[in-house]
């Protein structure tokens, strides 16, 4: 069988640049033929990689050119897909959409993906002929990506998340801004910082003034985040839940494969922090039944799920494995503070944090175009 061809939109953006990166590192390039597509410098010269022939860039706006691949994979953005998707389709073309942007989640005809969890109904959509991928949201990914194991054992009743997301769920511009404002704050009382005898209280009062003054930073996030948060987090719905945390709740389950009789309620707050690019979530799990911590652990550990570090419910442990700083930048999932709740033996509460721009987008396209390849052998 000949090389698949793989056209890549939106490489060049913060997720697609993971996304690249990785396939590098997994030698993903290896045995496709990828053509590179640009909406803003078609002709240009198409990134250069060792040894892979890339020539120059096409129209990603050219459907004939789209249409000559056998998989496109896109981190250009939900308005790209929304003007391209279905026009390709209607062109007559039957390749493999792989798509890191909300817009087709919910459709129909597409599947979610997050392979380790859901390998069974991605396998069973390829075999019923499906050809839209398309990753999910990053939280709900990276949620399953720990407690997976628990939704697949039936154990769970509902979940309730209260998250702490990272600025790159905005984007690149909202990390900058979010950088920018520390910036400001420690530039805004560096002299009383140097000096130990100064009195906090009047530091805390100028860092006030600073935040709400007029020229601090807060173009792409609205308000200031830095040295504050901001408990919304997408849309605003109908019936008062962030879209964010709409989401949680229908996108776990369509990955899950549930019908309306099985869903599984999830709800929570979604928060946005000063994090990079690690969101963490707290979790208030209701279990069906009182299962025994050990049973809850020895399964997670047993799940075969190699990217999870279980840490121990321990000051230290939780302290030096369970943050932003230990897993950035990593595919590595932690998951800890699990301990049964004072509400009831039911109840289990758990801690996860894991990186946004791996697990939560750019890692399960490069699993999904390398599913499509063991179809294609
Ligand atoms: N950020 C996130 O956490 C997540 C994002 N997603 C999805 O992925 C999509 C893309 O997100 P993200 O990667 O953050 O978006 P970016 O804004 O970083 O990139 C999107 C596109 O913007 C264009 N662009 C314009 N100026 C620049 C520049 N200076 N540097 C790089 N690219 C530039 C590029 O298109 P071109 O080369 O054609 O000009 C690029 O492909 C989102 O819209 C969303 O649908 C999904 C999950 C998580
Ligand atoms: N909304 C997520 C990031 C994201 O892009 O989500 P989605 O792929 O569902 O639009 C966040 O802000 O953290």
């Amino acid at each position: 069988m000949s090389d698949l061809t793989v056209g890549l939109v939106g490489w060049r953006g913060m997720v697609g640049s993971v996304l690249i990166q990785r396939m590098q590192e997994e030698n993903d390039f290896n045995g496709i033929t990828p053509v590179f597509f640009s909406t803003s410098n078609a002709g240009g010269d198409a990134p250069k990689f060792d040894g892979i022939e890339t020539g120059q860039l096409k129209d990603a706006h050219d459907i004939e050119a789209l249409a000559a691949c056998d998989v496109v994979i896109t981190c250009q953005g939900g308005d790209y897909t929304s003007q391209v998707h279905q026009p390709l389709r209607d062109s007559g073309w039957n390749g493999y959409w792989v798509d890191a942007a909300s817009t087709l989640r919910m459709k129909d005809d597409s599947i979610i993906i997050l392979d380790p969890v859901n390998r069974n109904v991605i396998d069973s959509a390829l075999a019923n002929g499906k050809k839209d991928f398309i990753g999910g949201n990053c939280t709900v990914s990276l949620m399953l990506m720990a407690i997976g194991e628990l939704f697949n054992k039936g154990w769970i009743e509902w979940v309730s998340a209260m998250t702490y997301q990272a600025a790159s769920g905005s984007g690149a511009n909202n990390m900058r801004e979010l950088i920018n404002g520390m910036g400001v704050l420690h530039d805004a009382v560096q002299e009383e910082l140097a000096d130990p005898a100064s009195a906090i209280l009047d530091i805390d009062k100028k860092i006030a003034q600073t935040q709400r003054s007029a020229d601090f930073p807060t173009q792409y996030f609205g308000v200031p985040l830095a040295g504050s948060l901001i408990p919304y987090i997408d849309a605003q719905l109908e019936n008062k839940q962030s879209k964010e945390e709409w989401k949680g709740g229908v996108e776990t389950n369509k990955i899950l494969g549930n019908d309306e009789a099985s869903t599984i309620p999830i709800d929570g707050m979604c928060v946005r922090v000063g994090a990079m690019r690690c969101h963490a979530q707290g979790l208030t799990i209701k279990l069906k039944k009182d299962i025994p911590l050990e049973k809850i652990e020895a399964a997670l550990k047993n799940s075969g799920n190699e990217w999870l570090d279980l840490v121990e419910d321990d000051k230290e442990a939780t302290m030096n494995r369970l943050t932003p700083v230990a897993v950035t930048g990593t595919l590595t999932v932690a998951l800890g503070r699990l301990r049964k709740l004072n509400m009831g033996p039911e109840y289990l509460g758990a801690f996860t944090v894991g990186d946004q721009l791996l697990w939560g987008a750019a890692e399960p396209l490069r699993r999904m175009l390398n599913i499509i390849r063991e179809q294609n052998v």
